[in-house]
Order: C-alpha cells, then sequence, then structure tokens
C-alpha cells in the first residue's frame, strides 16, 4: 500500500546554460538539484513551486505563467511506502540572481558541463527529454543511487 507525497523541482534552463543548487542539508544533500520541497496542505502545486523557488519579495511581481509545467516522475524507494510524485516546471525566464540560503548553494553551469556526476543518477536520462518535449517518468531506487528500474516517456501534454 503506497502513498503519495507532492513535491516541486524547479529548473531554470537558459540558451548555453541551466542554474542548478547544490543541497547543504537534509534529503539530497551534497547533489546539484533543481529548486523545490513539498506541497502544503492548501496551496497549489503551481503555487508550491513558485513559493519555494522565488524569495518571498519577488513572487507577486512575476505572472503566473512564468513557469511551466513539463514533466512528471514519480520515485519509488525500495522499503519505502510513501512515493515522491514530483512536478517539474521549468522557469526560463527567470531574470534574478539566484541568492545562497541555508539549503542551497545556486550555481549556472553550462549546458554542455552540467554535473551529471554530482546529481541524482535519474537527472542524465530525463535532462534531455526535458529541452524539447514533455514528459512521464518512473524511477524505482534502491538506496539513493542504484535504479533498479524506469519507464520515461515523451508526451504531448501532462
Ligand atoms: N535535478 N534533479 C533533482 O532535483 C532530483 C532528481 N532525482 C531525484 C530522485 C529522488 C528524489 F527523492 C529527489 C530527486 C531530485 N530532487
Amino acid at each position: 500500500m503506497f502513498t503519495n507525497k507532492l513535491l516541486t523541482l524547479v529548473l531554470v534552463v537558459q540558451p548555453g546554460r541551466v542554474l542548478l543548487g547544490m543541497k547543504k542539508r537534509w534529503f539530497g544533500a551534497g547533489k546539484w538539484n533543481g529548486f523545490g520541497g513539498k506541497v502544503q496542505p492548501g496551496e497549489t502545486i503551481e503555487e508550491a513551486a513558485r513559493r519555494l523557488f522565488l524569495p518571498e519579495n519577488c513572487r507577486r511581481k512575476v505572472a503566473s505563467q512564468w513557469m511551466h509545467k513539463i514533466g512528471n516522475i514519480t520515485f519509488e524507494f525500495i522499503g519505502e511506502t510513501e512515493l515522491l510524485d514530483t512536478h517539474v516546471f521549468r522557469a526560463d525566464n527567470y531574470n534574478g540572481e539566484p541568492t545562497e540560503s541555508d539549503e542551497m548553494r545556486p550555481q549556472w553551469f553550462d549546458s554542455d558541463k552540467i554535473p551529471f556526476g554530482q546529481m541524482w543518477v535519474d537527472d542524465i536520462l530525463w535532462f534531455p527529454l526535458m529541452l524539447q518535449k514533455k514528459f512521464f517518468g518512473y524511477f524505482k531506487f534502491q538506496g539513493h543511487d542504484l535504479i533498479i528500474d524506469h519507464k520515461l516517456e515523451e508526451v504531448e501534454k501532462l
């Protein structure tokens, strides 16, 4: 019997560069991640994606279509009954200056130098898809570094 946890993941992909954050503590620490986290009761997935990516002082300034949904990935970890239902967005028009927080150290990477060796092992599989298409993914992990099963499909609509 599985339960579902709703998560968001925001990536900024601009011509020639991608914004990632080094997770400094807790789950996924030591990996370059997208930006996101848990959806709270009473907020939509989109509201959570904006809340978790944008600092308080600029949320109201950006239009709601400022980010668009590009993927939905379900992560299962062997031995755990909670599936991570992760909604992936791109926020390519982001023109702020990312600042370091207690949790994340942001850094821009050249598109041809993405540090996949220091990222979750699924990223190298779906990053190419997110550049052009929308996609559904499912990854079954044993521990945090071994994928023992996965599905990935491009779709026209999410
Ligand atoms: N940029 N990629 C991520 O941020 C990412 C990728 N894969 C994951 C797999 C399991 C998980 F719990 C989190 C992630 C994750 N944050």
